[in-house]
């Protein structure tokens, strides 16, 4: 169990993660989710005893990370941008670092097979894919054979092979009874992975949440309507006292209402659908809404009280990550 309490991190006048305080529980995968620049980074950081809070503590099982006797059989941890040597072989790689943790040798073998490297424990990582060096710090995080894990942002840039192992990783360690806290910008990738959500913005709690209840307070459901004649649709949908929004394609969106309550209304004054269909809005879209006013500033045109305009400020995209929530934030 991971328990922050009040932990903060100011950096100078600019205060990156603020007054944080919620529980990571073991057998489920919790995921930390925020926009680019939220703090996710700099928590996990402290977490792992890397960064010094401003206030607040982390305890892990009770304790502070630097009070944990054997740090490496506690926690496991797969931080962005790891440091690989890069003169020496995967496999010697981990054997330093199980030497150096008092970890049996026979270890390396074990979790170079468990994540797949096993046929090329010898050679250098500086020629691996970017799946294969993932896959490695991943195998460091597993050496000691930690109860708890945590990942900061572990598919970024994975192709979806990739992706699906590390999704499936994940879950297999959680069902063995382990704590695992998964760092993310992307809420397509938690709602596959994650039991528990933990978002913040700007450094601050936004949702601390199962993933069912997030999915079922946050995605909104609409029924769109398609017609040749939109005008007679909307008079006759207003007459039945339903408001409607522009949908998609020259379509119309009618929120809280049956589909078929609507079918029979157009039904009734005769007009013409196209189309007539239920729809649920993505979850990237009740996660955006959700930090849209903690992301500092928006690159479109209408930035919030005190924001500059106009600002590209830290969006959702990282670019290249290919699921399309870097578009649509990023460019509103
Ligand atoms: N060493 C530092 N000095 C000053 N500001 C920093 C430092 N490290 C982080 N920050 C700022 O703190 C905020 C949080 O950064 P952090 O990297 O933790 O966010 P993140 O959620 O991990 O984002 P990303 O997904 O882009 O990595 C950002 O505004 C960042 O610019």
């Amino acid at each position: 169990m991971i328990e922050l309490d009040g932990l903060t991190k100011r950096y100078g006048s600019k205060t990156a993660v603020a007054e944080l305080t919620f529980t990571v529980r073991p057998g489920i995968v919790t995921g930390f989710l925020g926009p680019n620049g939220a703090g996710k980074s700099t928590t996990m950081r402290m977490m792992l005893g890397l960064d010094r809070p401003t206030a607040g503590r982390v305890r892990i099982d009770g304790r502070r990370y630097d009070q944990l006797q054997e740090p490496l059989h506690e926690v496991g941890a797969l931080l962005e941008a790891k440091a690989v040597h890069p003169g020496r072989t995967a496999r010697n790689h981990l054997r330093c670092l199980a030497y150096s943790n008092g970890i049996p040798e026979r270890r390396v073998g074990e979790v170079l097979e468990l994540v797949g490297l096993g046929g090329v424990a010898d050679k250098r990582p500086k020629g691996f894919s970017l799946g294969m060096g993932q896959r490695l710090g991943i195998a460091s995080a597993l050496l000691g054979d930690p109860r708890i894990l945590m990942f900061d942002e572990p598919v970024n840039g994975l192709d979806p092979e990739g992706i699906h192992w590390v999704r499936t990783m994940m879950r297999h360690l959680a069902a063995e009874g382990r704590t695992v806290f998964v760092s993310s910008h992307l809420m397509s990738e938690m709602a596959l992975t994650a039991d528990h959500l933990i978002v913040i913005g700007q450094g601050r709690l936004l949702a601390d949440t199962s993933m069912n209840a997030f999915i079922r307070e946050n995605s909104r459901s609409y029924v769109l309507l398609r017609s040749p004649e939109p005008e007679r649709l909307r008079d006759a949908l207003a007459a039945a006292g339903h408001r409607t929004a522009p949908g998609e394609d020259g379509g119309l969106e009618v929120d809280g209402a049956e589909a078929a309550v609507l079918g029979e209304i157009a039904a009734a004054a005769g007009v013409t659908l196209h189309e007539l269909s239920p729809r649920q809005a993505s979850l990237e879209e009740a996660f955006m809404q959700l930090t849209h006013e903690s992301v500092e500033y928006h690159g479109r045109s209408q930035p919030p009280d005190g924001a500059p305009p106009g600002g590209q400020g830290p969006g959702w995209g990282r670019g290249g990550d290919g699921d399309g929530a870097g578009a649509r934030g990023g460019e509103g």
